[in-house]
């Protein structure tokens, strides 16, 4: 039995690390404890690998792990993860996207509590200085505070609703939210980023990336009231560092509570200087709950992705699978298969591929387009390509892509047309899918066709005169091969015939037909 290496590169739950060590066809390698240049060399025989956020998947891990097919972030920012670089090599990178949000909610409103009350100052007091000075530690309360929060999501929405019990008034930032995710839980929806700005308490919980990363920064602060709390337990570089330390020092901003750095680990940041801070080191997915469940999450999915029978959670397939009605997958898979034969058919270098279609279908034509790619360029590219990257092999090899909406009018409720243009001309393929997944090649460059996509095909364009199909016949049949199916389709001044095959056929059999004097061309395809 041929094994899956699957290389856990931080620490993951016990639970996780047993489903992968008792998996037959996993070759499960332990590598959350050797320093990340020794796992530059332990990655580099990795099918899938399990990450956290410790472990960036970068340029260097990335082409240090050259059998790479799949990365699993156990958690749920991949902020760290190359997306693009895993794309180009064709790798599938997926989170565990919601198993860390209680805890990461719970660790929020202890941060909260802590500064409000400066908790760890106060009992520091007591337990390592050992005084009891009680006038030292007046705090505030929760209740009738304004919180504004910065992201609704798993995180955010319920960091809100936790705030709503407290008695807090709350007030939310998120373009990307029907407003009434907000009201209908009792928070005040903003468009307006400066409400945010004017409430006593702000927390973050967006990801990181290029809309987000400094969203809080001096010109920001100085629009907050002084004495604001700001929270952050998403990710370091939200709040731009050096504004947030300047104004904790200068006490416009009262506390921070704060669990994530922008560059970890942080045990030497200067925002540990500060006594109006708390800090915890990126622990807000670590309680055992989140953790198991992460683990176990995580170490299916990869089994799974390593199998290929599954990627649950990627985030850079083109096509969101789960938005493709079932109707379209036939469409899907005729259209990838429609363009490795034509591929196959005119083996010279492609400059581009239009995909076009008429029907409901046309409005998949992105997706269609896709797995035109992948059935065209796998031709030559081989299993290094597939739907993650053929958009990326094709810009590198400067091939375009187009797509044509056509109006309904050739009879078939849906049809599709691949059209592939390569140094040596155009040439194209229609098909269609007949009782929900009859799959039909139904025109090749113009030519009528009722042909399954499937088996050995010798295409050969002859001049319509008598005798083709004898001699076809006789010199297929001195090579021994037998012709299982014979479709013949006419044009003007010549046909083209669709030749079925049992066994394949090689070079010195196409050219004995290319010889022929009726051959006009002659080419071979394989699906
Ligand atoms: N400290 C930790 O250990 C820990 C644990 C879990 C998650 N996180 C971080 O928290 C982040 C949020 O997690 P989640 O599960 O709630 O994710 P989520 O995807 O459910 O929610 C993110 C929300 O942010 C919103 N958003 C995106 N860009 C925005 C912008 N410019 N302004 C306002 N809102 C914006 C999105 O619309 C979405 O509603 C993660 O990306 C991760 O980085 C940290
Ligand atoms: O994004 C996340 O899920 C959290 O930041 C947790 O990350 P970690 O699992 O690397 O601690």
């Amino acid at each position: 039995m041929s094994k899956h290496t699957i290389v856990v590169c931080d620490h993951i739950h016990e639970d996780g690390l047993n489903i992968l060590k008792n998996t037959e066809d996993v070759n499960y390698v332990y590598a959350a404890d050797i320093d990340k240049t020794a796992l530059l060399d332990v990655i580099k025989d990795a099918d899938v690998a399990i990450t956290r956020s410790s472990t960036d998947v970068d340029e260097k891990f990335l082409n240090a792990a050259v059998n790479l097919k799949a990365v699993v972030r156990a958690g749920v920012g991949y902020d760290n993860v190359d997306m693009e670089g895993c794309s180009k090599r064709g790798i599938i990178a997926m989170n565990v996207p919601t198993a860390n949000t209680l805890a990461a909610v719970e660790l929020t409103m202890a941060h909260m509590l802590s500064c409000m009350r400066k908790f760890p100052y106060a009992h520091n007091q007591l337990k390592q200085d050992r005084i009891w000075k009680r006038e030292d530690w007046y705090g505030n309360e929760l209740f009738g505070k304004k919180l504004g929060v910065i992201g609704f999501g798993n995180i955010g929405h319920r960091v809100a609703l936790r705030a709503k019990s407290f008695e807090m008034d709350v007030v939310t930032y998120d373009p990307y939210i029907p407003s009434t995710k907000a009201t209908d839980l009792g928070v005040e929806y903003t468009k307006n980023f400066d409400d945010i700005l004017a409430c006593d308490i702000i927390t973050i919980h967006t990801p990181k990336n290029q809309e987000t990363l400094d969203i809080i920064g001096e010109e920001e602060i100085a629009k907050m009231k002084d004495g604001v709390i700001l929270i952050n337990c998403a990710r370091g570089g939200l709040y731009n560092e050096e504004a947030l330390y300047n104004n904790l020092k200068s006490g416009k901003i009262a506390m921070a509570g704060i669990d994530v750095f922008k560059k970890e680990p942080a045990n030497n940041h200067p925002l540990l200087d500060l006594d109006n801070i708390t800090v915890t080191a990126h622990l807000g997915a670590n309680t055992r709950e989140s953790q198991k469940k992460i683990a176990v999450q995580a170490a299916q999915n990869a089994i799974e992705s390593a199998r290929g029978s599954a990627y649950p959670n990627a985030l850079n397939l083109p096509i969101d699978e789960s938005k493709i009605p079932s109707f379209v997958k036939p469409y899907i898979e005729l259209t990838q298969k429609m363009a490795f034969l034509l591929a196959q058919s005119d083996k010279s270098a492609i400059r581009s591929i239009n995909v076009s279609a008429e029907g409901e279908i046309s409005e998949y034509l992105d997706s269609l387009s896709t797995f035109a790619g992948v059935g065209a360029l796998s031709v030559s590219g081989g299993e290094e390509v597939n739907y993650v990257n053929a958009k990326f092999w094709a810009e590198e090899k400067g091939i375009t892509f187009d797509t044509t909406q056509l109006t309904h009018n050739s009879g078939y409720s849906n049809k599709v047309t691949v059209k592939i243009t390569t140094e040596k001309g155009v040439s194209t393929i229609s098909g269609t899918v007949f009782n929900e997944n009859m799959q039909r090649i139904i025109g090749i460059n113009n030519f009528a066709f009722d042909i399954e996509p499937k088996g050995n095909m010798i295409l050969l364009r002859n001049s319509d005169v008598p005798g083709v199909i004898g001699e076809v016949g006789k010199v297929l049949g001195n090579e021994g091969i037998n012709i299982a199916d014979f479709r013949l389709s006419r044009g003007k001044d010549c046909a083209l015939a669709v030749i079925l095959v049992d066994g394949t056929v090689n070079h010195e059999i196409l050219n004995k037909l290319a010889n022929l004097e009726a051959a006009i061309s002659v080419s071979y395809a394989e699906i």
